[in-house]
């Protein structure tokens, strides 16, 4: 069992401040994923946990025990790169075997942690191979056999998957995750890639210019984003500008009673794609409505996109199952629902108003 834990962890390169003072705590056996912007810290994160930097100040600890006094290889940290990081004038076995030998493991031991650890990835028979005779996803496999062979207390990898085609990411980000399960090994893993953290994570951690924006799970990351940044990070969010008012919301010239909302300011309403009902129908729950016109209809078969103009601006809506009336809309006027259940404000500092749920 070996959770860890991050309590103050600031790093600064030069006069930039790149983790701003990071604090989490992950679970044992957790999948655990930071997923930001490019340059938001998620590799200062990662490689500073592994021990290839130090940071300015601020504590790792892994089973209680502080770790970030110790060098790399002590660290018992199992790491898989964005470039494999395989050695090219080594064969499979020998990379898979390369960490157990800094451990001295006898023949025999090692041999069929080789073996085992090759099987895991779906590699049995490559041993006599070389690197450049194996396609990408097959390198990024032995990446990972030879992470795991050392059995790590920690795995943490860093955007394997971004170097491999669409189809090949899904396959290996699945296998991926059965064995982090099967071996309950507690995991962090990098990626600018929602759709990836959204599949993969026990919890997401969004990251944005070196600090902690929310941690969750993927239903609560998506559902029930707390900051503005990460709403709109994760998957596609509309905003649109509003206004609170003595228990009322104002949106474009339209208001609607809402209880919570007293204290009269700016604020945005947010709310995802296919929560936008088009066409004003009966509905058993509360709606704002909005008029619209549709400026684009793109079909992509079981769904389509909208992007409509409303009063107080853009929005994008997404219809499951289209029938064809709903296909040939551009250039109409429509009037649009949004469940107040499904709605989130957000005040002028990205922070959470209410969600529309909490009325
Ligand atoms: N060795 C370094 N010296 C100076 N600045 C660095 C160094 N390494 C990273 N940085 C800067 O620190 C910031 C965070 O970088 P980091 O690689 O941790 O971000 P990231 O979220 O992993 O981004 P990406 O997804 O692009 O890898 C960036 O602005 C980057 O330019």
């Amino acid at each position: 069992m070996a959770d860890l834990k991050i309590q103050g962890l600031a790093k600064s390169y030069r006069d930039v401040r790149v983790l701003e003072g990071i604090d989490l705590h992950i679970a044992s056996g957790e999948f655990f994923t930071l997923l930001g912007p490019s340059g938001c810290g998620k590799t200062t994160l990662l490689r500073t946990i592994a021990g290839f930097q130090h940071q300015d100040r601020g504590e790792i600890i892994v089973k209680g025990e502080r770790i970030d006094n110790k060098p790399a290889h002590k660290r018992d940290i199992g790491m898989v790169f964005q470039d494999y990081a395989i050695f090219p004038h080594l064969t499979v076995a020998e990379n898979v075997a390369f960490g157990l030998k800094a451990r001295s493991l006898p023949k025999a031991a090692m041999d069929q942690r080789v073996d085992e650890s090759l099987k895991m990835v779906r590699l049995e028979g490559y041993h006599a191979r070389y690197p450049a005779e194996m396609s990408g996803g097959q390198q990024q496999r032995i990446g990972l056999a030879r992470a795991m062979a050392i059995r790590p207390t920690l795995l943490l990898m860093d955007e394997p998957l971004s170097n491999l085609d669409a189809k090949l990411r899904i396959e290996l980000r699945e296998d991926i995750r059965d064995i982090q399960r099967r071996l309950g090994i507690t995991t962090i893993y990098v990626t600018h890639d929602q759709e990836e953290a959204l599949a993969v994570s026990d919890r997401i951690c969004v990251m944005n210019k070196g600090n902690v924006e929310q941690i969750g799970t993927p239903f609560e990351i998506y559902r029930k984003p707390v900051r503005r940044f990460a709403a709109g990070f994760v998957g596609t969010m509309n905003f649109l500008p509003a206004r609170a008012e003595n228990g009322r919301l104002m949106v474009g010239s339209q208001s609607f009673p809402f209880a919570g909302l007293q204290a009269e300011r700016a604020i945005e309403i947010a709310f995802r794609p296919e929560n936008v009902i088009l066409a004003n129908r009966p509905l058993d729950e509360e709606v704002l409505h909005l008029r619209a016109e549709v400026r684009k209809v793109t079909f992509l078969g079981r769904e389509a996109h909208y992007m409509l103009t409303t009063e107080a601006g853009e929005i994008v809506a997404q219809v499951a199952d289209p029938s064809s009336d709903f296909i040939d809309m551009e250039g109409k006027p429509v009037d649009i629902c949004l469940p107040l259940a499904k709605i989130v404000l957000f005040d002028r500092n990205g922070d959470l108003v209410m969600t529309g749920a909490a009325r």
